[in-house]
């Protein structure tokens, strides 16, 4: 085993960095369509890394190139210098764990019992073993179910062993991913929107939650269009617009580049109208609609109804639930689905991200 170690740095804990992530000339088509083209990323000990991009801008599929879900049709990753094998499970034991971006538990299992799944790639106990139901067993046994306790108590599900993960709400069904993904003991976890559907309450505890795991020694890559969260969160930051790396960099260096704004939010549109213009509109055929009421002798009501529609005022979308909001299935960690089929969004797709690059942000 090679390991590339970068010594020029000191990693915050004293300790030499280690490039735990190195990524090469990454490219992934289906087809005629380079969803990831030619993208180079490492991820170094005791860092958390961002991935920002549009939607469709590759970056679901980067990571599951990353991870061994597909084998990139060109470029290399390696994971503390080694090549990573081509399959996932694989990959979970070389030492890097994931979640999904659409939540993937064992809805009719226990809270206790998605995290125990996850340690199999950590337990020696096989098949016969468990049939046998031998001693040795019975001590592995008891060890995985107190470090999965451990891991439910570090994301703070502990008194929720027991419950049926379909029945915890959302954002805590997200922490039950992230501790079954820490029970494959990884040394780099790959968070995919880990707050997506969250509440800002749940969002700055996911937030706390990350770097209480990078300070466990986890290196860690998020995926997240909350670019509040990211640029607070992360000691880098890279960005994909349509498969290629258009900038890497620190949060402030990327969250002030005008072409990641423009990627985000898209170049504004010179003659839209401001707040103050929209409101004008509305007052003039407020007054317009009243004068008409006037002269016909309509009713009051019949003028309010058309007058006061503002425009823009028109009945709101109604709040689009997030697309992963829905009961959790029993998937198989090492076999997903969901990301192995095309999605509706087209490359380039400039649907503008629940949030974008707030410049007030310190990070
Ligand atoms: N298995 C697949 N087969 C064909 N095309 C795919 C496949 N997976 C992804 N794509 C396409 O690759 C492009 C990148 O998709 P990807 O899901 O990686 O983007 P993304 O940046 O993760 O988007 P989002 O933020 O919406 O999750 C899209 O055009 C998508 O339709």
């Amino acid at each position: 085993m090679t390991t590339t170690t970068d010594t020029t740095a000191p990693a915050p804990t004293g300790k030499a960095v280690e490039t735990v992530l190195d990524a090469r000339g990454v490219t992934m088509r289906f087809g005629g369509l380079t969803a990831v083209r030619d993208v180079d990323l490492t991820v170094n000990s005791g860092e958390i890394v961002g991935l920002i991009g549009p939607n469709g801008a590759g970056k679901t599929t980067f990571f599951n190139c990353l991870t061994g879900l597909y084998i990139p049709t060109e470029g290399e990753v390696r994971y503390k210098g080694t090549v990573l094998p081509p399959k996932s499970f694989k990959v979970t034991a070389a030492g890097i764990a994931r979640t999904f971006q659409n939540i993937r538990l064992f809805s009719n299992m226990t809270v206790l019992e998605n995290v125990l799944v996850g340690r199999h790639t950590r337990t020696k106990e096989g098949l016969w073993s468990a049939l046998l139901r031998g001693p040795g067993f019975h001590k592995a046994e008891a060890a995985s179910r107190a470090r999965a306790m451990e891991l439910l108590e570090f994301v703070g599900l502990a008194n929720k062993a027991e419950h049926l993960s379909r029945n915890l709400p959302y954002g805590e069904q997200r922490k039950l991913e992230i501790a079954r993904a820490l029970a494959s003991e990884p040394g780099l976890l790959l968070l995919d929107e880990p707050t997506a559907g969250m509440n800002p309450q749940e969002t700055r505890a996911a937030e706390e939650l990350i770097f209480a795991i990078r300070d466990q020694g986890i290196a860690v890559l998020v995926i997240e269009h909350d670019m509040r969260f990211i640029f607070n969160l992360c000691d880098r930051v890279a960005c994909l617009v349509q498969g290629q790396k258009l900038i890497e960099g620190t949060a402030s260096v990327v969250q002030s580049d005008e072409r990641v704004i423009a990627a985000y939010l898209g170049e504004p549109f010179e003659a839209a109208p401001g707040d103050e213009e929209a409101a004008e509109v509305a007052a003039a055929e407020k007054r317009a609609a009243e004068a008409a009421t006037e002269e016909t002798g309509g009713t009051k009501e019949a003028a309010g109804t058309g007058a006061t529609a503002a425009p823009g005022t028109a009945e709101a979308p109604s709040g689009a639930a997030p697309a992963d909001d829905t009961p959790a299935t029993p998937a198989d960690t090492t076999t997903p689905d969901d990301d192995t089929t095309p999605k509706a969004t087209a490359p380039g797709d400039d649907t503008t991200p629940s949030s974008g690059p707030r410049k007030e942000n310190d990070a």
